[in-house]
């Protein structure tokens, strides 16, 4: 069987996002890039693999997915399905649960502060708007506060074993690290201890390797 495609820029914590289960999992796959300035991701056949003319998309074979973490849940089924835990009903539904928490809670809070800190300095020439970077640390520090009471009780967020909600963190967490706010994780001891066990994570150092900014 080919590879998998995963189409989109490493720049992009969406595409990274991926990256994290595909390296974790042990999938075959190739990264293609697409150039925005050229309106690749807006081109019919990137149209044909996202219909929103987004990154990341994923082709395997005949088959075209998108949104990031349903690629990393199609990945982990394929490749590694004690990522997901669906052969338990409660670990699954746990894994379920902070996947969620990732996407409408963690990220929504992080992407201002990326945006803000890494995009419009390094594509728009622009410094960050500080007032916004404020206002998304402290309802970053709110959700930390619900993480360190969770990372308390067990290891993982889903519980005392690694799955694919802690996996979607990754990307964006290493980016949160390029920004001058990668120490609000400082004040959530249990958090910290579970970045760096992340971290430390042959998966999560090759999304870092590839997420450096060009020198
Ligand atoms: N919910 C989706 C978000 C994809 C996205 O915003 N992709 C961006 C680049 S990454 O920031 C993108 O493709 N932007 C171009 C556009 O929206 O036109 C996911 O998780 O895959």
């Amino acid at each position: 069987m080919a590879p998998m495609k995963l189409y989109g820029s490493t720049l992009s914590w969406n595409v990274t996002r991926c990256v994290a289960v595909l390296e974790e999992a042990g999938a075959e796959y190739e990264i293609v890039p697409l150039d925005f300035s050229k309106g690749e991701h807006k081109a019919p056949d990137h149209l044909a693999r996202n219909p929103f003319g987004q990154v990341p998309a994923l082709q395997d074979g005949d088959l075209f997915l998108w949104e990031s973490r349903a690629i990393c849940k199609y990945v982990c089924r394929k490749n590694k399905p004690e990522l997901l835990k669906d052969g338990d009903l409660k670990e699954s539904a746990m894994v379920d649960v902070w996947l969620e928490v990732e996407s409408n809670q963690y990220t929504p809070a992080l992407n201002p502060i990326l945006f803000q800190c890494l995009i419009r300095p390094m594509m728009f020439g622009a410094p960050p708007d500080e007032k916004v970077v404020e206002e998304n640390l402290e309802k970053l520090k709110k959700v930390l506060e619900v993480y360190e009471a969770r990372l308390t009780k067990c290891k993982y967020l889903a519980g005392d074993y690694i799955s694919v909600a802690d996996l979607s963190h990754v990307a964006g967490t290493v980016c949160l690290g390029a920004t001058p706010h990668a120490s609000v994780l400082d004040a959530y001891p249990h958090v910290k201890a579970w970045w760096t066990d992340l971290m430390a994570r042959p998966s999560s150092q090759k999304v870092a390797s590839l997420m450096k900014p060009p020198a």
